[in-house]
């Protein structure tokens, strides 16, 4: 791919999240199947000979130094030793704080196409491991497959998942993703499943009790989704809830009988990431 084409960053789901203990450093040991939707933020890139990195499309209330696209090029720079730089263009669709992992997603894109465009060589094990440092979750959008993660979303089990249509409802509100792990009354104590039992509609999401009692917008939207689908859940940390629909006329349906004041949207699942074959 070239410089001007368009590099999407897809949105995940998480099907069911356990978090099954804590490390000593505080990290939370989960486990969790990530699904890839054809919802994206897009971006692109164009070259520089002064070696800077540049987002000409900073987002408001993320300083650009501390956005998630800038440190990922930088990281990549000096870890390959790479001369060149780049300005960044980001065309943000995806909520902040949605649980949809949309930062982390634009970070793992930028890791795959500076590698690529660069040229700087680095195998996709060797990106998922440099993402690991700028979130839990970079290193999943590195890796390109749906998966069952495990550690804190490094250790992956790719899985094959049926076709299916989600109906995804944002609730107004940014969740802190620290403050739900850090809550007291988080369950910590899932027993741990084994990769090859899980099947799409078992688990469920533990840090939804933490994310309702903090956030009522978010047991609002969910109350209502269950009412259309028993099956709906909360993704990540919140604030997105999400419900599977085997038939899209079903997931329309759902849509179209959205309460005024709800916002919520349909999204294809995918089989893996749009960038799962780059180089
Ligand atoms: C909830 C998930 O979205 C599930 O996919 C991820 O585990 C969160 O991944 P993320 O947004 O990339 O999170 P990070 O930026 O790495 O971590 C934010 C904060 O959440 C807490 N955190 C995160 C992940 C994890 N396994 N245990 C934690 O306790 C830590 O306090 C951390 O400082
Ligand atoms: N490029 C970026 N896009 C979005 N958020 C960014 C970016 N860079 C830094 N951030 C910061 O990261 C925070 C989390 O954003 P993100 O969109 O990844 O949340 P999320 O969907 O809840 O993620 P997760 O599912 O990983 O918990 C934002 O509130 C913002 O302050």
């Amino acid at each position: 791919m070239n410089w001007h084409d368009a590099w999407p960053a897809p949105a995940k789901l998480n099907l069911f999240l356990h978090v099954t203990g804590r490390r000593a450093d505080g990290y939370h040991l989960l486990q969790t199947v990530f699904r890839f939707i054809d919802r994206c933020d897009t971006l692109r890139f164009a070259p520089r000979v002064d070696g800077a990195i540049e987002l000409a499309t900073p987002l408001p209330g993320v300083p650009p130094e501390s956005d998630l696209t800038v440190r990922a090029a930088r990281l990549l720079q000096a870890h390959s030793g790479c001369r060149q730089g780049a300005t960044i263009h980001l065309d943000k669709r995806l909520p902040m704080g949605g649980g949809l992992g949309g930062g982390s997603s634009d970070a793992a894109t930028v890791l795959l196409a500076l590698n690529h465009l660069w040229g700087t060589g680095l195998t996709r094990a060797e990106l998922e491991h440099l993402g690991l440092n700028l979130g839990a979750d970079v290193p999943v959008f590195v890796h390109g497959r749906n998966t069952f993660a495990e550690g804190v979303g490094e250790r992956f089990t790719d899985v094959a998942l049926p076709a299916a249509t989600y109906l995804v409802l944002e609730p107004p509100v940014h969740v802190p993703t620290a403050a739900i792990f850090g809550a007291p009354e988080l369950p910590r104590e899932s027993t741990p499943i084994a990769a090859a039992q899980w099947r799409p509609g078992i688990g469920r999401n533990d840090l939804e009790g933490v994310a309702c009692a903090r956030f009522p917008a978010i047991a609002e939207h969910l109350a209502w989704l269950r009412e259309q689908a028993a099956t709906a859940m909360m993704t990540g940390s919140g604030a997105c809830v999400f419900a599977a629909f085997s038939d899209p006329a079903a997931a329309a349906a759902a849509l179209a009988a959205l309460p005024a004041g709800f916002s919520g949207w349909l999204a294809e699942g995918l089989e893996q990431h749009p960038l799962a074959e780059i180089r």
